[in-house]
């Protein structure tokens, strides 16, 4: 089944249009991008669509097979809710903005929430370049999804930059008896790869936050490359925080 979803943030793409940087050079900010990150460095603390100031912004995306959960975990991290019922497979490209204070710097994840559909693949790729981060999605009722992981990560190291923080997921934790994928066979997948491993449910809410802020923080070798610039543009707002 395979409906169209539609937008429903502030933050929210219109179309599948939505140009991969929108976040970068977007209204009111006066980004500084480093060339090869493209990590938006306001020059004063900006204001984000929902009105909230923050310091730095990362692009994060959520990518693997379709049913994975992918959408169900970005509403989670952003409303606190699941979306049960029927499922919607995403149409194109959509994404939410949620800002986090993390070591006192406001972080505002800009987060692509991509189709898992392999007819959407193009156009995904289109944004793997501007993304600092990957979430990247199996769902622990289905082997097929698991086993994709390897064509995903083989994809991620085509299309995406080279320092990007990859995170592997293993959704849907809350189920026991449909579980074919034991936790173990994703820590020893993510190890072979070396990338940081969690299971997550959308549903219950495990890890969910869990997994956004340890993405956010692993941008910290961005962050940590940025932060001296950061402190010396502060306006005074900030800095009596
Ligand atoms: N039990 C359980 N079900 C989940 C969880 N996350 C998602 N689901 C269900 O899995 C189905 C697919 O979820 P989506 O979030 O729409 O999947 P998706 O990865 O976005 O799929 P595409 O948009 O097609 O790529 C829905 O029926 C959800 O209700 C979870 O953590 N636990
Ligand atoms: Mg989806």
């Amino acid at each position: 089944m395979s409906r169209k979803k539609t937008a429903k943030g502030k933050g929210s793409s219109k179309s599948p249009k939505a140009s991969p940087s929108s976040g970068r050079t977007g209204k009111g900010l006066t980004a500084a991008a480093a060339p090869s990150s493209g990590l938006v460095y306001p020059s004063r603390p900006s204001i984000s669509n929902s009105g909230e100031f923050y310091d730095i912004a990362f692009k994060v995306m959520l990518v693997g097979d379709s049913g994975v959960g992918k959408t169900c975990l970005l509403v989670r991290f952003k409303d606190g809710a699941f979306l049960a019922g029927s499922f919607i497979s995403t149409v194109g490209i959509d994404f939410r903005n949620k800002v986090m204070t993390i070591d006192a710097v406001k972080v505002k994840l800009q987060i692509w929430d991509t189709a898992g559909q392999e007819r959407f693949r193009s156009v995904t790729h289109a944004y793997y370049r501007d993304a600092h981060a990957l979430l990247l999605l199996y769902d622990v009722t289905n082997k097929a999804s698991f086993d994709n992981i390897r064509a995903w990560l083989t994809e991620i190291h085509e299309y995406a930059q080279q320092d990007v923080v990859v995170m592997l997921l293993g959704n849907k934790a809350d189920v026991t008896h449909d579980r074919v994928v034991k936790r173990e066979e994703g820590e020893k997948l993510a190890k072979e790869f070396g990338v940081p491993f969690m299971e997550t449910s959308a549903k219950s809410g495990l890890n969910v936050e869990l997994a956004f802020t340890a993405v956010a923080s692993s941008c910290e070798h961005l962050l940590g490359f940025f932060i001296p610039l950061l402190l010396s543009s502060l306006s005074e707002p900030l800095r009596h925080r």
